[in-house]
């Protein structure tokens, strides 16, 4: 049987590179490199590995949401609201800045920590709502199993389980782990931009006729409702699935501060410097050890 009508294919596939980030990181970036500068509603995927002392020290988000999706170690956050925690490996946080949030993200242990950070921007009747979070322990990750494909549902629906996560912006963020020789059809919401992101191990995606794709690819996938893959190495295959709604709406980032205009950046870096609109608490708060 067809499973799907439209079947998405491979438009883009690129190795995502290490670069230094922060204060000593190594990040892999996939979406938000030069060769991706953004695949609507994304801005960025890094795949993290961080050991201390490295970190990313106290800094500024305005105008969009990180999700943080830790896969070994934990992270320590704090932010300038008092608000702190460690997010264990298989923990999510999906942290809204929205108007302003000044936090820091700072390795736990001693032992190397990795994970994935995904941007996710706003609308820009969303970018200066109040800052919240949505935080999900590892236990209470919504997950499924069905032949030899185990998922585990950060956001959105797959094997007819649901993620409590909102998403303002429409978003599925899925993490698939295969078994040798299992196979996948995956739904996903026709007109949503869709990428995938190797963990580990190699799959054929879309049955794309071109070698199997391994790890630290982000591959693009084009329109259509759903994408097949198949597991046929003798290895696991461990990828994140992302798709969203488009936003359709201009990007202008500086750094940290994304909103859909010169002025809105030029006030968000004033705001930040003076301590205004949402950055009251920035002024008098700095991250402790
Ligand atoms: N220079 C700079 C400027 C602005 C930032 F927000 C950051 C930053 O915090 C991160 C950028 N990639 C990330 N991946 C994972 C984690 Cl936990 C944090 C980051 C940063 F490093
Ligand atoms: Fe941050």
């Amino acid at each position: 049987a067809v499973p799907f009508e439209k079947p998405r294919a491979v438009v883009k596939k690129l190795l995502a590179e290490s670069q230094s980030e922060g204060q000593g990181a190594t990040v892999r970036r996939s979406i938000g490199s030069h060769e991706l500068r953004n695949l609507d509603p994304f801005l960025m995927l890094d795949e993290v590995s961080v050991s201390k002392p490295a970190g990313f020290p106290d800094h500024p988000h305005r105008g969009f949401e990180t999700v943080t999706y830790m896969l070994e170690g934990a992270c320590i956050h704090q932010d300038f609201a008092g608000h702190k925690g460690t997010i264990r490996a298989g923990d999510v946080q999906w942290m809204t800045a929205g108007r302003g949030i000044v936090h820091s993200e700072m390795p736990a242990g001693d032992e190397v920590n990795k994970g994935l950070q995904l941007w996710i921007n706003l609308s820009s009747k969303d970018k200066m709502i109040e800052p919240r979070y949505q935080e999900l322990q590892s236990k209470n990750i919504s997950r499924a199993e069905k032949d030899g494909v185990e998922v585990r549902i950060i956001a959105g629906e797959a094997f007819g389980v649901r993620s409590p996560v909102y998403t303002r912006t429409p978003t599925m963020y899925m993490d698939f782990t295969m078994r040798p020789g299992s196979q996948l059809h995956q739904p996903i919401p026709e007109g949503w931009n869709a990428f995938v992101y190797i963990v580990d191990g190699e799959g054929v995606f879309s049955r794309d006729k071109s070698a199997p794709v391994s790890a630290h690819h982000c591959i693009v996938l084009g329109a259509g409702d759903g994408i097949s893959v198949w597991n046929k190495s003798g290895a696991p295959l461990r990828f994140a699935l992302v798709a969203g709604q488009p936003l359709g709406e201009p990007v202008v980032q500086h750094g940290p501060f994304v909103m859909n205009s010169r002025a809105e950046i030029q006030q968000a870096m004033e705001d930040y410097y003076y301590g205004k609109n949402g950055f009251e608490r920035a002024s008098q708060w700095s991250s402790s050890a």
